[in-house]
């Protein structure tokens, strides 16, 4: 049978049409994966799956019944040519069906069936992952609700990885606002109520002086990524709690899709130190701490004992900060970016996103990025994620030969209580102050767009609607094309829509939002379409490259890179359209780019452990070969038998 195998295969293989591969006539289990890949030397699996290897499981089915095969089919580039090195694993029958690194379902082939003892557990009828992801996508196109949506494809992350990344991967425009912002946000705020099945890890107060044996609770060695957060400050909603869980879910599941690091490689963590949310605090069913919120020292001390905990037991583990609230995030951020591989992702990688839709913006206005210290730039919201855009596009000017007082001129920094300006120094934190002007504390939005007329404005206020019509009116007067980012999230927080950016300014402005937006249909007939300013756009391909180059730190010239990367992979197509982000769908190819031109920067500055100069010729081919691509691979059980 085995024997046989391979002429079939390759006879099936020649005959292609439409460019795909048709096998024709070859039994799935004639090319099962399982088969090549077993130890050359004679073994058994302790149940004796082994002499089954030669039956004619597939040979029973009739051939009406057969489903094509994904490794046989060529469904996926290379798919059926790739040599595919089985996962041996430490369980069989029900206890890896119910795993869902492992799982597939209806896809396990017969040889699999009996060697990891799942004949009668499962229907008789294989289904390969193609016909799993058909099967799926009707579910969730079946229905009209966001948040049913996202509890669909949440089930299929619980219970099958594999085929959950398979369907972000291939429909990630679709898939992304279903799992990511606008849904999490709601997600999160109906997060105890929607729970079903632990994910990630809970560290609460009252684990402090046990988090360095918990961690060891977790069952992967080897995590590359974790993405903590204190559920402080959640998207623009606010203090969430143990809620927020949803976000390091979220973000995980797209440095997984969009970043190919693999499901078991990735920890999504949660500290639960209290929540000042009074609804919270006396809902029956919110599952954190109903308590409030450590401040202080006691707050400090459980970062510090998860930190320490989780660098001990993964010393070379990228750790992402998301969504801490600002008083908190820069301190956090500052005390630990020289001890471990760590960096914030609403200060810094936000600001290196925004940095590259400017460039983007800049060239769509036919500028230089060297123009960016001739902009008059008003900042809204003066939280992490206002203050972090500013220091990245701050750095960028000064990379571009402006000097620091002709830098921080270029900048309006307005919070709730107007222009941040220097009468209010001994309450700005130190990272506001820098951005003080020297007068004209307190203008409003629209005084400060009518006294100097800025050419760009970037919402991070959290506050829905803050952009109002008067407001971008007045700024359309002041300039040709504005450059317009409402960038708070949800939808629900954006400052203004795509729709009313467009109106407001006759279809001039330049526009980006954090979550996403129809595209518009102009008065003229054309289409506006809008992209999306989302630090997704970055993370992943930080996470991959640091951690592929074994990088120490997160160094703030690794974002500049990344902003840079970003920014060239816009298309002049693209640029035409309007649109000053990449589609989505190219996300993946973004993430390797972003990777590569981080890696390059560690081996440059002596960052990189793992990597050097000599592995710069083939970067791009070698990220590449590291990055996660959910395909079924060939299970073996772990205990084997040598005879
Ligand atoms: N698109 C993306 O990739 C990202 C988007 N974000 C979004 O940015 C938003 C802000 O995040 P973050 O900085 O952490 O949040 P913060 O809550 O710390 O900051 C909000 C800021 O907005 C100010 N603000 C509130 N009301 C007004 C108002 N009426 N006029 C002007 N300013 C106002 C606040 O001022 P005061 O302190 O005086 O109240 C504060 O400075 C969130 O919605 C988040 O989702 C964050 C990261 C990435
Ligand atoms: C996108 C993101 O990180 C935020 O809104 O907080
Ligand atoms: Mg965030």
């Amino acid at each position: 049978m085995l024997r046989s195998a391979a002429p079939m295969l390759r006879r099936g293989m020649a005959r292609r049409t439409s460019g795909r591969v048709k096998v024709i006539g070859a039994a799935s289990t004639a090319v099962a994966p399982s088969s090549p890949s077993l130890p050359p030397r004679r073994t058994m699996t302790s149940g004796g799956g082994d002499r089954l290897r030669g039956s004619s499981w597939g040979e029973s089915i009739p051939d009406e019944h057969r489903e094509p095969d994904e490794e046989t089919e060529g469904e996926w580039e290379g798919c059926y040519r790739k040599f595919l090195t089985p996962i041996s694993v430490g369980s069989r029958g029900v206890e890896i069906l119910y795993n869902p690194l492992f799982n597939k379902g209806a896809a396990f082939k017969g040889g699999e069936r009996d060697r990891l003892r799942f004949r009668g557990l499962l229907p008789p009828r294989r289904m390969n992952i193609k016909i799993q992801k058909e099967r799926a996508l009707l579910e969730i196109r079946a229905e009209p609700d966001m948040i049913r949506k996202h509890i669909i494809l949440e089930d299929i992350h619980d219970r099958n990885e594999t085929l959950y990344h398979r369907i972000l991967i291939d429909h990630m425009e679709e898939m992304a606002p279903i799992i990511y912002t606008p849904t999490v946000g709601q997600a999160c705020s109906e997060f105890s109520v929607l729970y079903r099945r632990p994910r990630g890890m809970y560290f609460s107060a009252e684990d402090r002086g046990h988090m360095a044996a918990m961690v060891y609770n977790w069952p992967q060695n080897d995590v590359r990524v974790i993405v903590v957060t204190d559920g402080s400050r959640i998207l623009g909603l606010g203090d969430l709690g143990i809620n927020g869980m949803g976000i390091p879910i979220g973000k995980l599941s797209l440095y997984c899709a969009a970043g190919g690091i693999a499901p078991h490689r990735v920890l999504p963590v949660v500290l639960d130190v209290g929540t000042d949310n009074p609804a919270l605090l006396k809902d029956k069913f919110y599952l954190g701490l109903q308590r409030p919120r450590l401040q202080g020292s006691a707050y400090y001390q459980v970062i510090d004992e998860f930190i320490n905990a989780a660098a001990h037991r993964w010393p070379n583990v990228l750790i992402q900060f998301e969504d801490f609230s600002s008083d908190k995030a820069q301190t956090i951020l500052n005390k630990y970016r020289n001890e471990v591989l760590c960096f914030n992702d609403d200060i810094q990688g936000t600001g290196a996103t925004s940095l590259a839709g400017i460039l983007g913006a800049l060239r769509a206005r036919g500028e230089s990025p060297r123009s960016l210290g001739d902009q008059r730039i008003l900042i809204v919201g003066a939280g992490s994620a206002g203050m972090g855009v500013a220091q990245v596009l701050y750095q960028a000017m000064i990379e571009h030969g402006r000097s620091p007082e002709e830098a921080k001129d270029c900048f309006f920094v307005a919070d709730e209580r107007g222009l941040l300006a220097s009468d209010r120094l001994g309450r700005l934190s130190p990272e506001q102050a820098m951005f003080a002007r020297d007068g004209d504390g307190g203008l409003s939005l629209r005084e400060i767009v009518n006294k100097y007329k800025p050419t760009m404005i970037l919402g991070m206020s959290a506050v829905g609607g803050l952009f109002t019509e008067d407001l971008i009116r007045d700024m359309a007067k002041h300039c040709d094309r504005p450059i317009i980012f409402p960038l708070s999230n949800p939808t629900s927080k954006a400052e203004c829509t795509a729709e009313q950016a467009v109106k407001w300014t006759d279809g001039r402005c330049i526009f980006a939002s954090g979550s996403p937006f129809d595209p518009v249909e102009m008065e003229n007939g054309k289409t506006f379409y809008p992209t999306q300013c989302n630090n997704m756009f970055i993370f992943p391909g930080i996470g991959v490259g640091v951690t592929l180059c074994g990088a120490k730190t997160v160094t703030d010239r690794m974002l500049y890179v990344a902003a840079e990367a970003l920014a060239n992979y816009l298309s002049e197509e693209e640029l035409a359209l309007g649109k000053v982000f990449p589609n989505l769908s190219t996300i993946r190819d973004v993430s390797k780019k972003v990777a590569v031109a981080v890696i390059e920067e560690a081996i440059r500055t002596g960052q990189s452990s793992k990597l050097s100069e000599k592995d710069l010729r083939d970067l791009d081919a070698f990220v590449q070969s590291k990055m996660y691509d959910p395909i079924y691979v060939p299970l073996i059980e772990k205990r084997t038998i040598t005879i």
